[in-house]
């Protein structure tokens, strides 16, 4: 009895457990079976709009080659001598722009004609920004913060009017002297090779004169730089920080940032921001206090021999009187400093190699430097220079064009764009491939011969205003294009005026295309002291 009792009570019991979980179980139903339904809607609808949407893209000019995970990327050789071969070739395959997948879903449209990069830079679309994964430029975010190079719409129309002042001819003047100032620390270091016979290596010695030479003229901050190379945390950093952007931006899978955060190099990403960031801030409140104290005391006001943009970040005011802030003002000094330093790095070390590598237009370059330094007592380059050095202005733009400092940039389509009867919607990103362009068989003839004569007032009459853009064009054009070209003038001028270079002919120098033309293995090069 007991046992029947017990048993009718598990029974009872199963019975309800039994109806409590068919409750629970169709009431789960209920929930899930709209929201599983709802998700299949979407899915089906997405995939209607995207075959559509592939459509549009698969009818540009373009590899036909498409691998489920890939895209096209796999077809690309990679940031190197190849890569730069297949970049070169796209315009005998693809006439004017064409079309790649990055991975399955995202296109990009690639130009590199006069007449399609026209069209874009003419209507100065913005800087793409990721949503789910992060565009090039948000992964340098968190280390220039919204800076003009990053941002976009109206932080970046007010600050590019604040900051427009101080490039201004009469703020750029002063800072002939640091160019001069520095340029001798390397003469001196590339002396001692010219004495031992031994090549020096282009590259890093460049690097760390623009750095000398961008912390002094952004920042009157004396870092030694030069003296002490990458023994500095603050060089080293900031030359990592370079390395891991650009490293990241090579490995898609690495876009997501939580991905990336996981890694040692985002680890140590963020961590070197910080420490910039520090040194940055510590810079801006040593000035901000000194300019308070020296507002009453005329005799601390001369102690200051120039303006730097430390000056005009600090003072910049907009019409209803109100100033940068204090993120604003770091962003924007990170961003001097980065955009000022490698770029130039790049282009003077290209620009002397081609004329190593040509002595016929290097000598041109030290006639033309020797004929306005005679019968002065000092080596100085002056301002006033500048416009004299003609011929070395027509080689730096060749280099500039031969070399393409700045490979490409992207923008992303706020409106439609109508490319040689394609339409391309908007949200599409698009980028100019400026190596392509300035190797475009179209538009120059001996593409990858180094000819300064391309660059004679005669010739440049004829140019399309698009067909030659190392600093891009349009309203987002760079602000700092003067400044690098007498930067460039002075440094290669000074050297130029104490050696003769040539290239060591046991160092194959191989290019290595990163955010910057970088070389992979340096270039080499022996000096001459002249007499
Ligand atoms: C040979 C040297 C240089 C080259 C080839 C170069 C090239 C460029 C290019 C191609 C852009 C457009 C970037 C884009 O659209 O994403 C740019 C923008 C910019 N550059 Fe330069 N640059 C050089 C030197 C400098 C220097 C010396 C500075 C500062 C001192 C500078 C500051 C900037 C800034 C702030 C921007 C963003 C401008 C904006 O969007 O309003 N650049 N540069």
């Amino acid at each position: 009895m007991i046992y029947f009792l017990a048993s009718f009570d598990a029974v009872q019991s199963d019975i309800q457990h039994t109806t409590l979980s068919t409750a629970m179980v169709s009431s789960w139903q209920v929930i899930t079976a709209p929201a599983i339904a709802y998700a299949v809607y979407r899915i089906v609808k997405w995939f209607i709009y995207f075959r559509s949407y592939r459509a549009i893209f698969h009818k540009c000019p373009g590899e036909t080659e498409f691998h489920w995970l890939y895209g096209t990327v796999h077809l690309y050789p990679g940031p190197n001598e190849a890569g730069l071969q297949y970049d070169r070739d796209l315009p005998k395959r693809f006439p004017k722009f064409n079309r790649i997948w990055l991975g399955p879903f995202i296109p990009l449209i690639i130009l590199y004609h006069p007449d399609t990069v026209r069209s874009i830079l003419k209507i100065s679309a913005p800087k793409p920004r990721g949503q789910f994964t992060s565009s090039v430029y948000d992964m340098a975010l968190p280390w220039l913060g919204e800076g003009l190079l990053i941002s976009n719409n109206e932080r970046w129309a007010r600050n590019r009017r604040l900051l427009t002042p101080g490039f201004h001819f009469d703020i750029l003047r002063p800072y002939v002297n640091i160019y001069n100032t520095a340029v001798e620390i390397l003469i001196d270091k590339i002396s001692t090779t010219a004495k031992t016979g031994e090549t020096f290596e282009v590259f890093d010695a460049m690097s760390l004169l623009t750095l000398d030479i961008i912390l002094k003229c952004a920042f009157s901050y004396e870092s030694q730089c030069q003296v002490q190379g990458y023994n500095m945390a603050y060089v080293t950093a900031v030359k990592e920080l370079q390395d891991m952007w650009v490293a990241r931006s090579l490995k898609p899978w690495l876009h997501m940032d939580w991905a990336f955060k996981l890694t040692q190099d985002g680890k140590k990403f963020y961590k070197h921001c910080d420490y910039v960031h520090s040194v940055t801030e510590d810079l801006i409140d040593k000035r901000r206090k000194f300019m308070e104290n020296s507002k009453n005391n005329s005799e601390k006001q001369k102690e200051r021999k120039h303006l730097d943009f430390l000056d005009i970040l600090l003072t910049a005011k907009d019409e209803d009187g109100k100033g940068l802030t204090p993120y604003e003002i770091r962003s924007e000094a990170d961003t001097f400093l980065f955009e000022g330093h490698d770029t130039t790095t790049s282009a003077i070390s290209w620009t002397l190699y081609s004329l190593a590598e040509h002595p016929h237009f290097q000598k041109q370059v030290q006639d033309e430097v020797d004929e306005i330094l005679k019968d002065r007592d000092s080596p100085n380059i002056q301002f006033e220079d500048l416009p004299k050095l003609v011929f070395l202005g027509q080689c730096i733009k060749e280099g500039l064009r031969l070399h393409t400092p700045v490979t490409f940039i992207e923008r992303e389509l706020k409106e439609e764009l109508d490319l040689d009867g394609h339409i391309i919607p908007p949200g599409t990103m698009v980028a100019m491939q400026i190596y392509a362009l300035h190797h475009n068989f179209m538009v120059w003839d001996d593409p990858m011969v180094f000819k300064p004569e391309r660059f004679s007032s005669e010739n440049v009459k004829d140019m399309d205003p698009f067909a030659f853009i190392p600093f891009s064009a349009g309203l987002r054009n760079c602000i700092g294009q003067n400044f690098a070209m007498h930067e460039m003038k002075v440094v290669i001028a000074r050297i130029l005026h104490s050696f003769t270079l040539s290239l060591d002919p046991d160092w194959e120098v191989k290019k290595a295309p990163r955010a910057v033309m970088k070389s992979e293995n340096g270039i080499k090069m022996f000096a001459t002291k002249r007499t």
